[in-house]
């Protein structure tokens, strides 16, 4: 029975996510989790769609992803106020719970594929020199897509907010926020009651599973002079591992984090598939009092007592002001909307932590993630009944670092770059997915990947932190349903170009290390000793054994590529 019920989620899944014709392991997983009745350890159930919706309620959240779900939950904690969540997209599915797998929902049903207009300054490796903006079109949006690092901004970021003339966005204002919804599963990180809190909504936990890379990255960065620390702690400038907003494993998006847990509040109605194309407008008091949305192909409407709140995210939310009368005037008139208030800035000062890929570095040890080796029966298994393996990694990001370039003021701790330190990259699954999530030509990765396809490598990724360069989003009509123009504008300011540049040397230099070099030639007695131990590193940096590194790896790590123990 529970097998029959497995084949039909296989399928179903398998029609939610794109190209997953080479995953033939993926019914094995699904079948694995209904056996051992993975989703009843989880308690708390998806939310109901609501099918009768009221005329009128207190609030009206458009898009129920990583702001409107927890927007969702907190005005409905008042039980006098009725709260409406509409979101364009369905539920999320079992396969986007598994973190290894995060690429694969990249064109899938659950993404709105978004591209950005072509330009010559950046994205020159897409088809059509076009980048691809996933975006979660999916209850829980982006949050089911992303790759779950939970990091919080900068002090300094928010500092400067409250500078710019928003009182109670400064940093000392915001981390009570942070801390009542965590739930720290790390109980070194919790000890930290200043800046980590438990008993929130939201899960946060160490990756289950880690490689031998892990431990490495932090010693490469100890090498170079730089602290390991918690970098949503107290400083921010050094490495650290990871920390993502996963629970027991998996995926924990806010739509499971923070609807599932009160999806039987009577004030709180969800309703999926509901695509809002206006907000309704007073054109005397300026005031929203509804919005009109299609949901079942017809179009309908319903009003908000209180207040309309768009959390439709970076794209929609803008687009569906442009829609409703508020922009530009100028441009509001050339595609013949009727200009309800002229707001030059909706649409602008569009910015992106854009980061450089490609920088991979081959190793000569079978001890990264290569999807071939790692994804099968074996680690599906493991997935649905130890709650760790592989396919609990998020693609591989196993260490992050916050660094400063020559263009940052290093007294400051307020870095300008970050890497992402990956055990995997984009060649680890043999040019199928993270190409086409990444929209990559075929010339560009056969020339720049091809010859290292499923070899194992870890990556650096140099991320840029506070871009000078500006985009911005413009109406391709005035047709609710066509997508916006996108113009990211990417390096265009040529600080942005200083900034990247070092960002790639100091990556450059991660792979010059000590001990990311030891990967790269037949490994030493004394090297492979270090390897079996990061724990031991883990003890000393962090003060407790870390429960995510895997040992399994290791009996590996002494056998070279023909096999031969070394
Ligand atoms: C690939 C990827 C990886 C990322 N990795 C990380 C990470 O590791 N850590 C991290 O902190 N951040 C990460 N991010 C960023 C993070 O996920 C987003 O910043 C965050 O989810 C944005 O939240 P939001 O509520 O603004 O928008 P979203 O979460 O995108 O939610 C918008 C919601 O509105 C809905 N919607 C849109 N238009 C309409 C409409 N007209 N009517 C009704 N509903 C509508 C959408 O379907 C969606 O559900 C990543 C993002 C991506 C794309």
């Amino acid at each position: 029975m529970a097998l029959g019920t497995a084949a039909g989620l296989a399928a179903k899944s398998a029609l939610a996510i794109g190209g997953l014709g080479k995953l033939s392991f993926i019914p094995a997983l699904l079948a694995a989790m209904a056996y051992f009745n993975y989703d009843l350890l989880d308690p708390e159930s998806r939310p109901f769609n609501q099918k009768y919706l009221r005329q009128e309620y207190d609030f009206v959240i458009v898009g129920g992803g990583s702001a409107g779900s927890v927007l969702a939950n907190r005005l409905s904690e008042v039980e006098g106020w009725s709260v409406l969540l509409l979101e364009a997209g369905g539920h999320e599915t079992d396969i986007s719970d598994v973190p290894l797998l995060s690429l694969y929902l990249h064109k899938s049903k659950l993404d709105w594929k978004y591209r950005t207009q072509p330009q010559d300054t950046a994205c020159q490796a897409m088809v059509d020199k076009r980048c691809c903006w996933t975006k979660g079109k999916v209850l829980g949006g982006s949050s089911v897509l992303n790759t779950m690092l939970y990091i919080r901004g900068n002090r300094r970021d928010f500092d400067q907010w409250e500078s710019f003339g928003n009182p109670g966005w400064g940093y000392e204002d915001v981390l009570p926020y942070f801390k009542k919804s965590e739930d720290q599963r790390n109980p070194y990180l919790a000890r930290d009651t200043r800046h980590h809190a438990t008993g929130g909504y939201l899960t946060v936990q160490d990756s289950p599973y880690n490689t031998p890379l892990g431990a490495a990255f932090l010693q490469a960065g100890e090498e170079m002079g730089y602290d390991i620390l918690d970098v949503n702690g107290q400083k921010q400038t050094g490495y650290g591992w990871y920390q993502f907003t996963m629970r027991r494993g998996t995926r924990s998006s806010t739509a499971k984090a923070f609807l599932r847990p009160v999806r039987l509040r009577q004030n709180l109605h969800i309703a999926l598939f509901s695509h809002v194309t206006k907000v309704l407008i007073d054109m005397e008091s300026k005031r929203a009092f509804g919005v009109e949305y299609f949901r079942d192909g017809e179009k309908r409407v319903v009003y908000a007592k209180r207040e309309v709140i768009l959390s439709a995210g970076a794209v929609a939310s803008p687009q569906l002001l442009m829609l409703s009368g508020v922009g530009p005037r100028q441009h509001l008139q050339e595609v013949g909307i009727d200009v309800v208030q002229d707001s030059p800035g909706v649409g602008q000062n569009l910015q992106d932590h854009i980061a450089v890929g490609g920088l991979v570095f081959q190793i000569d040890y079978p001890v990264s993630l290569v999807m071939n080796r790692l994804v099968n029966i074996n680690t599906a298994l493991r997935y649905a009944i130890t709650e760790d393996g592989p396919l609990t990694s998020s693609v591989g990001l196993e260490v992050v670092s916050f660094i400063n370039t020559k263009y940052a003021n290093s007294s400051d701790d307020w870095p300008d770059i970050e890497f992402m330190l990956t055990s995997a990259s984009t060649p680890s699954d043999g040019g199928t997915q993270v190409k086409r999530a990444h929209g990559l030509t075929d010339e560009f990765y056969n020339e720049v990947f091809g010859s290292i396809n499923n070899k194992d490598v870890f990556g650096v990724f140099p991320m840029m932190l506070r871009p000078k360069s500006r985009g911005f989003i413009k109406l391709r009509s005035k047709n609710p349903l066509d997508y916006p123009l996108m113009y990211h504008n990417y390096l265009t300011h040529p600080d942005d170009v200083g900034v990247l540049r070092e960002g790639v040397k100091a990556a450059v230099a991660v792979g010059e290390t000590q001990a990311m070099k030891r990967f790269g030639a037949p490994l030493p007695q004394q090297a492979r000793a270090q390897l079996q131990a990061p724990a031991a590193l883990h003890r000393r940096v962090l003060g407790l054994p870390h429960p995510a590194v895997h040992h399994d790896y290791l009996p590996l790590v002494l056998h070279g590529q023909d096999g031969t123990v070394q």
